[in-house]
């Protein structure tokens, strides 16, 4: 049978929590999707074995495939490849997880029955219910900035922009022209969900608990944060030619 769930786990030097990753959600998996799921973890040739790692517990669990890609490309890049992939393997929602376990594998089965009745299921920390643990205030106060930031400059009434836990369903990325997407760090998640209700799609949104990780370090960089802090003006922009697009599409 083609699995229809597929969690897409984007990796770079998470050797230290890859493994408990995996067997977590494979786990959640099983009871929420069972026998129909599949996770992809996409690596980015990582030094510390990462992506051998993935492939041992692969081989146990049955149920993970590794994309390899040769070097570091950027978040936004990794999830492109894994949704092509995930696609072409017959998924009909891709759920995007991080590989440090800041995105609790307990979560998972709300944000898939949220996606029941809605189109993409945004994990927010930002809604009641909701939260962080573990942060300093200054990256709570980096992070409450960039989604407000997001949301002023965007005119969206979701919560949580910037979060990478969210459960999409096939006809969205069918439908929101992926190939001219040109994200490449965090602001990808923006641009996501920005298309996504473009295209008239409901989102909705479930609280989680992000907890800091506790196994090898973030990814973000200055680059990242300046990378945010252009694209999305130049999002907001580029939003008539894409409904222009849209309203031009044959109906669905
Ligand atoms: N393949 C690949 N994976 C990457 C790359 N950069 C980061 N990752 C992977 O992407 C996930 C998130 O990266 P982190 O570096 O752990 O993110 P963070 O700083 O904790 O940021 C979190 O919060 C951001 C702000 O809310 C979120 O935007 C982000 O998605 C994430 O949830 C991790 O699994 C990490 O290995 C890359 O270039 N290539």
């Amino acid at each position: 049978m083609t699995p229809s769930t597929w969690v897409i786990v984007p990796t770079y030097n998470e050797a230290g929590s890859i493994e408990r990753m995996l067997r977590q959600t494979a786990q959640q998996l099983a009871d929420a999707a069972p026998g129909d799921h599949r996770l992809l973890v996409v690596d980015d040739g990582s030094p510390d074995g990462t992506g051998a790692i993935a492939e041992r517990i692969g081989d146990e669990l049955g149920v993970v495939e590794v994309l390899h890609r040769s070097a570091k490309g950027g978040l936004g890049q990794a999830y492109l490849a894994g949704f092509a992939h995930a696609l072409a393997g017959g998924a009909q929602r891709v759920c995007e997880m991080d590989a440090d376990l800041s995105h609790d594998p307990e979560h998972l089965p709300a944000l898939l029955r949220a996606a029941e009745s809605a189109d993409v299921v945004l994990g927010s920390r930002y809604v009641p219910g909701g939260g962080v643990s573990d942060w300093g205030p200054l990256r709570r106060l980096t992070s409450r900035a960039g989604c407000l930031y997001a949301r002023l400059v965007l005119r969206l009434p979701q919560h949580d922009l910037t979060g990478g836990y969210k459960v999409i369903r096939r006809e969205v990325l069918e439908a929101i022209e992926l190939g001219s997407v040109r994200s490449q760090g965090y602001v990808f998640q923006i641009e996501i969900t920005y298309r996504a209700v473009l295209a008239g799609f409901r989102v909705a949104e479930v609280p989680i608990v992000f907890r800091d990780r506790t196994e090898g370090t973030s990814k973000m960089s200055p680059r990242i944060a300046l990378e945010a802090m252009w694209r999305v003006p130049q999002l907001r922009r580029s939003a008539p030619a894409a409904l222009a697009r849209i309203a031009s599409r044959p109906a669905r």
